[in-house]
């Protein structure tokens, strides 16, 4: 449950009173979601959704994600809209966290996405990196590549704990990546963190994406690396090439990939299966037992490394 600041009705009402969004209607927590607080705001002008920034997101990256939530409105995407108060501006305060109020999108997440919901996903992280393109901002890509052999470094042992031998075979993913990781790709903004509990649809189709606090610069096809590991597997831990298909196929529709990319996807996929196992590892460990929120298990992500390391070479011709 992600709710870590509860807020007052005086809280709220000192709050409003700087914007022009009306009265509140109602006002009530958010239970997704583990990163920040979230709460549902309904005004007499419509609804929102006011976060709280709690603990991963730094307070001087937020103009990064909140301008670009802005730039990508701006351009057609549907991202929702930070909201800006009567003096201009959208980064407030609330109880000492960073906040910021952002308009409320329709549509539902879908917790087995079909391959139908995989093309349609794919097509919108195609639009994604369209309307991002000539985004002004910066941010390097803090979970790439390069930060993995030192963040495995200090999750050795964890690994041997959550699987003896394990450390081993990370290790030697490790060198593997880091003698195979592609450059020069085409590269921009990307969303980093596209996983089915962050986009929206609406009959069908690809209605929004949310969450965009992971998003930095680095290749577009590690983006969709990222999409193929979090949409792609079934529950049994198989790989749905044809849900993997899909995704591609639905990206292609708006931006084709060029032979490098789709060469590069097998490598960038099992880096993109290394970066939310080494992640979610560090976070099993390090989330105090009886904690609000339960961590993520690393192991649904040992398996995808495992598929990646027997090969997925099927794709490139996808
Ligand atoms: N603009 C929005 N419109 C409608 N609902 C939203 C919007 N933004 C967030 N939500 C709702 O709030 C929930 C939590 O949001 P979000 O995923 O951004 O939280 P988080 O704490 O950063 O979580 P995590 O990083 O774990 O996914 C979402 O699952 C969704 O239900
Ligand atoms: N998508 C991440 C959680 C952080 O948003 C994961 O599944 O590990």
């Amino acid at each position: 449950m992600a709710v870590y600041t509860d807020i007052s009705d005086e809280e709220l009402d000192a709050l409003l009173a700087d914007y022009d969004v009306g009265e509140a209607l109602a006002f009530k927590g958010i239970a997704e979601g583990v990163e920040n607080s979230n709460f549902l705001l309904e005004t007499t002008k419509g609804r929102f959704i006011l976060t709280l920034y709690e603990r991963r997101v730094k307070a001087d990256e937020l103009p990064y994600f909140l301008n670009l939530m802005t730039w990508l409105a701006d351009r057609g995407f549907p991202s929702a809209r930070p909201v800006a108060d009567r003096e201009g501006r959208v980064l407030k305060t609330v109880r000492e966290k960073p906040a910021a109020m952002v308009e409320f999108l329709t549509g539902l997440s879908v917790r087995r996405p079909t391959v139908a919901h995989c093309r349609e996903a794919g097509g919108g992280l195609a639009r994604f990196h369209l309307a991002g393109d000539g985004y002004p901002g910066r941010r390097a890509n803090d979970l790439g590549q390069p930060s993995w052999a030192p963040m495995f470094d200090r999750l050795g042992a964890a690994a041997e704990d959550l699987k003896p031998g394990l450390a081993a075979t990370i290790a030697g993913d490790l060198a593997m990546l880091a003698k195979a990781w592609p450059g020069g790709l085409p590269s921009g903004t990307i969303h980093a963190d596209l996983f089915p509990d962050n986009v929206f649809f609406r009959e069908g189709r690809f209605a929004a994406a949310i969450d965009f606090y992971f998003a930095c610069d680095d290749a577009y096809a590690y983006d969709l690396a990222v999409m193929l590991n979090a949409w792609c597997f079934e529950a049994d831990g198989s790989f749905n090439l044809t849900a993997a298909r899909a995704l591609l196929a639905g990206y292609q529709e708006h931006r084709p990939l060029s032979a490098a990319e789709r060469e590069a996807l097998p490598v960038l996929a099992h880096g993109a299966a290394m970066r939310f196992f080494l992640t979610r590892l560090n976070d099993w460990f390090s989330t105090p037992t009886g904690a609000l929120v339960r961590p993520k298990d690393p192991l649904e992500y040992e398996r995808k490394l495992a598929v990646h390391r027997a090969g997925l070479d099927l794709l490139a011709d996808a």
